[in-house]
């Protein structure tokens, strides 16, 4: 039977694979924030996932305002990294796990999420910046991937508590697919950001940490939380954190929280990761 056994949560903010790829990793900006990553290079070297289940938020690269799914899955056998306006970012092909990706379509769509499938898709710094705080800068990814792309671009956004109810069903669907995998389940996006408007550079600390503790010890509080109070207290792209909330929902309600980081800034955003381990 295939198993989550952790969750993993990251920022995502392109500038930082614009830096590792450009080589500045040590530059006095930058090494703060690789630095707060070294524990989870280490860590996931001995966790060894077999396919990790990256849910992200794509940035007008595969979709647009032409077509905009709430939850998309990414069901292809790869998936090539996009050109976000200076060349697709130096890293290998992202290689999906198609048969568990249907599977999880399959059983999500009859447990009443309509899930958009994807056959054909490149995949942007949502996805890529992850991989590579979390791998460096391998010749291979070393592991399947399966992307889930969330809308968190054009309002509506799905509910925090939506997303909390996919991650279990997801949790549901892996469950029930028969090989023996590994799997782990990212959240991506945020923390707090607000990247135009009067507000641009809006950073808030005191939120993100309620926010991480509450991800940890109260998720089924955080769930309840509306998108007035992401926006209002985490900035216009504070609502990214709803992504979070599907990889927590995927989890056991008791897990040991194994790693925190949080830093500010990497450009205007607040950079936060943490590591979930099932009990
Ligand atoms: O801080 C930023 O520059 C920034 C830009 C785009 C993003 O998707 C993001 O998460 C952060």
């Amino acid at each position: 039977m295939a198993k989550i056994t952790a969750g993993v949560a990251t920022s995502h903010v392109p500038a930082i694979g614009a830096a590792l790829d450009l080589g500045k990793t040590q530059e006095d900006y930058w090494k703060p924030i690789f630095d707060g990553y070294e524990f989870s290079k280490e860590w996931i070297k001995n966790e060894k996932p077999d396919v990790i289940i990256l849910v992200y938020n794509d940035h007008a690269s595969a979709f647009s305002l032409d077509l905009i799914p709430t939850f998309a899955i990414g069901c292809a056998e790869e998936f090539q990294p996009a050109d976000e306006g200076w060349g697709p970012r130096p890293v290998p092909t992202v290689k999906g796990h198609s048969e568990l990706a249907w599977h999880i379509a399959q059983s999500a769509i009859l447990d009443e999420f309509d899930m958009t499938i994807v056959n054909n898709m490149d995949v942007d710094h949502g996805l890529t910046v992850p991989l590579s705080l979390m791998f460096g800068q391998p010749e291979e990814w070393p592991c399947k991937i399966i992307p889930l792309a969330v809308n968190v671009v054009q309002y509506p956004p799905p509910t925090g508590n939506r997303c909390y109810n996919l991650g279990k069903a997801i949790r549901k669907a892996v469950e029930s697919f028969d090989a023996d995998l590994n799997v782990q389940i990212w959240g991506t996006g945020g923390m707090s950001h607000q990247l135009q408007g009067p507000r641009a550079g809006l950073i808030n600390k005191e939120f993100d940490t309620a926010f991480l503790d509450g991800l940890t010890k109260d998720p089924q509080g955080l769930a309840k939380m509306p998108h007035i109070d992401y926006v209002r207290e985490a900035g216009s792209e504070g609502i990214e954190m709803v992504m979070w909330l599907i990889m927590r929902g995927a989890l056991n309600d008791d897990i040991d929280e194994r790693y925190r980081f949080y830093h500010v800034p990497a450009s205007n955003c607040a950079v936060g990761h943490i590591i979930l381990e099932n009990k």
